[in-house]
């Protein structure tokens, strides 16, 4: 069985303390892999190589242009690893292969769409402020952050690891990688690429590890500058205490429960694709799923009803099975997570329309019926808590200002969905969503270019697009005094 390395300053290594923990393939419950155990010695070791690699110059001395090349053959390393790195990820996540091919073609991409934001950078000049003053030349400058502690989670291992990895290195950082301890393992294959590319000893470090053992200590770690994290409202906060103590800058991708509002004037069938995308994509497993879809009461019982055929013929299986559109769960405590939450929400009386089951002829493996809630009370639990699972919410709504009210009823704000052949209405729904994003006319569809992230409490910051690369950045003032002039403050004449 492979047994997976810590990667910390050029070389890949097995952790002090020596332990593994195993990797589960959630379509049959089996171990397949040993995942290295890293703990506070190994983040240690792997931030002060961090720190070295950084304080060195090795990395952010090098020009915009020759980084980016770094970056490109990265990318070019996702490209010609892509079959083997998707494989892994069904294996280790359960998603569906088109899914997690899409997934290595979008990292690939991103790590291109930096190269091509660091190579600019070299021609960027150099900002002058006039301050009013003659005597003053004051300009400026942005430097790379320093050292960075990444923090990421389950639900795309490698993506969202690429979304911090690759504008961090772009900027001129160097970090520290600490992945979910529930798919860690194509990071290691990240590592390996990034090794093969030929980045200097210390820029990139890979540490696998539970929360505790190794993502507590890397939150907490004195010598990073800045910690970047996505996963969970509640391990965000302990992350964020962390940041504070060390006064160190923190950016924040949490959850979400997002609202997809369709009118009745939509294309029905178009309402029911975009739907059922926008929560059975990936097992629901998606930050930014659009699980509470608020419906024009006119449509509601039309669409429930189509909702619920289409629901019904998604096909269920191992993620490696030609034709599957629902892989198993994650793991057996999300499995078991979910299925508490639809038991919740039958108890609240909210109307189980279709799924909330292990499906026949499916005995083993964490898999689940596609779920469809609907008439479901808004102080339920499911309707207000994010279940990060296939389960849908679906309630109707009378009027637009009804169903704005609604959907900005929560104490997330990370995306929200809007449907309709009215795009007078779109825009000005979009407008009113508290959300960092929002669809029109679909949901998920998500591009490289554009910021990502939350109001509310699902986050703090941004990632990608520009506002991604800015992040790594710190701003500094140079002011300089004309060296002919004299202050005359407490030496008259200046001497
Ligand atoms: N906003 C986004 O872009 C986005 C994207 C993907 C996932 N998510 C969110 O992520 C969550 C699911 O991911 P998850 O279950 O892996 O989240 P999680 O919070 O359980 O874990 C995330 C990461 O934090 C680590 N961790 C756990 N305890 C820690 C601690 N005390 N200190 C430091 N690190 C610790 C974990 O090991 C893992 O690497 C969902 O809430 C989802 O919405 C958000
Ligand atoms: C869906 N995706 C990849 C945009 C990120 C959140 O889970």
């Amino acid at each position: 069985m492979h047994r997976t390395q810590l990667y910390i300053d050029g070389a890949f290594t097995a952790p002090e303390a020596g332990g593994t923990f195993p990797a589960i393939d959630p379509a049959t419950e089996q171990p397949f892999a040993e995942v290295a155990a890293g703990q506070g010695a190994d983040i240690d070791r792997a931030v002060r190589a961090a720190r070295r690699a950084f304080d060195s110059g090795v990395w952010s001395g090098l020009s915009g242009t020759v980084r980016a090349g770094h970056l490109r053959r990265i990318a070019q390393g996702l490209r010609d690893r892509l079959a083997e790195i998707a494989a892994l990820e069904v294996r280790d996540n359960g998603k569906p292969l088109p899914e997690a091919e899409w997934d290595v073609g979008d990292a690939a991409f991103t790590f291109d769409y930096y190269a091509d934001l660091a190579e600019a950078e070299d021609s960027r000049a150099e900002e002058e402020v006039d301050v009013g003053d003659a005597r003053f030349r004051a300009t400026i400058r942005r430097e790379p952050l320093g050292v960075v502690g990444a923090i990421t989670p389950w639900n795309y291992p490698l993506l969202m690891a690429v979304w911090k990895v690759a504008p961090a290195l772009a900027a001129g950082c160097t970090l520290v990688l600490k992945p979910s301890e529930i798919c860690s393992m194509s990071c290691e294959v990240l590592a390996q690429i990034i090794h093969a590319a030929g980045l200097p000893p210390g820029v990139f470090n890979l540490v696998t590890g539970t929360g505790p053992e190794a993502g507590q200590p890397l939150a907490d770690h004195p010598l990073c500058d800045k910690l970047a994290f996505t996963g969970s409202v509640a391990t965000g906060r302990k992350v964020m205490n962390a940041a504070a103590s060390g006064i160190r800058t923190v950016a924040l991708e949490l959850g979400g429960k997002s609202p997809f509002l369709v009118f009745a004037d939509c294309d029905i069938e178009k309402a029911v694709e975009w739907i059922l995308f926008g929560i059975f994509w990936n097992k629901g497993e998606v930050c930014s799923a659009t699980s509470r879809v608020l419906v024009e009461r006119s449509l509601y019982p039309r669409l429930l009803e189509r909702l619920r055929q289409a629901a019904e013929a998604i096909t269920i299986g191992a993620g490696n099975e030609p034709g599957v559109k629902l892989g198993p769960i994650v793991s057996r405590g999300q499995y078991e997570k979910i299925l508490a939450a639809i038991a919740s929400g039958t108890a609240s009386g909210a109307r189980l329309v279709s799924g909330g089951e292990r499906p026949a002829g499916l005995p083993t493996g964490y898999f689940l019926k596609p779920t469809i809630f609907a008439d479901v009370p808004v102080e339920a639990s499911i309707w207000r808590e994010e279940i990060f699972g296939p389960v849908v919410c679906v309630n109707p709504f009378d009027t637009e200002e009804e169903a704005l009210r609604l959907a900005n009823d929560s104490a997330f704000g990370l995306a929200g969905a809007v449907m309709s052949d009215d795009l007078e209405r779109c825009e000005r729904v979009a407008c009113r969503l508290r959300a960092g994003i929002v669809w029109i006319n679909c949901s998920q569809p998500t591009f490289v270019q554009l910021p990502w992230g939350g109001f509310k409490t699902s986050g703090i910051g941004r990632e990608l697009g520009r506002a991604g690369f800015e992040a790594y950045f710190e701003t500094k003032q140079i002011t300089r005094f004309d060296p002919a002039e004299s202050w005359g403050w407490y030496l008259a004449g200046g001497q």
